[in-house]
């Protein structure tokens, strides 16, 4: 393992994520508006997201070394992202500013009465993310302790990175969200799966499977470990060592959720590249996950080392 001490004792794994950059602009709303209609927003708020680049920093916080490969637009949102990796101690050689397209955004609807969102999705940069943006990386992929990767980029993109840890023997989490079929070759590549549930049934083409029935037929088609991701309940974690559940961790206090899915799959990157068996790295990764939910946005509420280890002593 390329790993390198700290003061502490602990090793330090290295943790490639190559995956999604957005700005996520979130208006609240009395109510939606209709086709046609404008409404005014009570209250706006711009933070940075991304599925790739949530799990990124989750991993930072959590005292990986983190190296992202991305694509931001060469505009100000992009300026301010690249600023925030490097403010979590992520290295950010490998995140292209894209000329040729902005920064990608969601636009976040929330109707304050009934707690529903509307989003649109703009990937910008993130759609021209491509396989030769990953082999430029391959050098620092081959000597990583994990890959981890999810669908906000291309497939093809997804696939090329996947492929090149799985040559050097590292080994890959893909996080299969937003939940769309796979096609087997590329599911054949990941050693860890994390989706959560309607991404697991999604995946076995079998919305009535239980999670544990659908983590079978993952088995299956190549995937050795898979972790469903159950919200509140925790996960199902599933291997050749058998299946269980592990219990979710009550949260100091549930504020916002978004991000905690990226949160327990960056933590779990982070247990597993430390040598910890996939079930002590689901509860890691539950622990810090349901820190999350108690803090507002994706990125903002990813917890520190310190935070997870003080809850885990408990
Ligand atoms: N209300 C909660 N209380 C405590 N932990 C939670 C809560 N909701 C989620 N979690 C933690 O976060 C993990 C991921 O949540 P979930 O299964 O809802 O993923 P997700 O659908 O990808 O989430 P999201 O899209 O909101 O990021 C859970 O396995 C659990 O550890
Ligand atoms: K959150």
């Amino acid at each position: 393992m390329n790993t390198s001490n700290r003061a502490d004792g602990r090793t330090r794994p290295h943790v490639v994520v190559v995956g999604s950059s957005n700005t996520d602009m979130t208006a609240r709303v009395a109510r939606l508006p209709g086709p046609g209609e404008t409404v005014l927003s009570e209250r706006f708020e711009m933070v940075a997201g991304g599925k790739g680049a949530n799990q990124a920093v989750a991993a930072a916080r959590l005292g990986a070394q983190v190296t992202f490969v991305a694509r931001v637009g060469a505009d100000a949102l992009g300026a301010q992202a690249i600023a925030g990796f490097q403010a979590a101690g992520i290295d950010t050689a490998y995140v292209v500013q894209d000329s040729g397209a902005p920064t990608g955004i969601a636009l976040i609807g929330v109707d304050a009465a009934r707690g529903e969102n509307s989003i649109i999705v703009a990937p910008g940069a993130n759609a021209h993310l491509s396989p030769s943006d990953v082999e430029a990386a391959s050098e620092v992929i081959r000597n990583a302790d994990i890959v981890v990767c999810q669908l906000e980029t291309p497939l093809e993109t997804v696939k090329t990175a996947l492929r090149i840890a799985w040559e050097a023997g590292v080994l890959t989490v893909l996080n299969p969200a937003p939940a769309q079929p796979l096609p087997a070759d590329l599911l054949a590549l990941v050693d860890i799966l994390t989706p959560n549930e309607t991404e697991a049934v999604l995946l076995v083409g079998d919305t009535d499977a239980s999670p544990e029935a659908a983590a079978q037929q993952l088995h299956a088609l190549g995937v050795s470990s898979v972790v469903v991701t159950l919200g509140a309940a925790g996960a199902l974690v599933s291997n050749a060592d058998g299946v269980v559940v592990v219990a979710g961790r009550r949260a100091p206090t549930v504020v916002d959720t978004t991000g905690a899915g990226d949160c327990f799959t960056g933590a779990l990157s982070v247990a597993l590249a430390e040598g910890k068996d996939l079930r002590r790295a689901a509860e890691f990764a539950g622990a810090a996950a349901s820190l999350s939910v108690a803090k507002a946005g994706a990125q903002p509420s990813m917890p520190t080392r310190a935070d997870v280890d003080a809850i885990l002593k408990n």
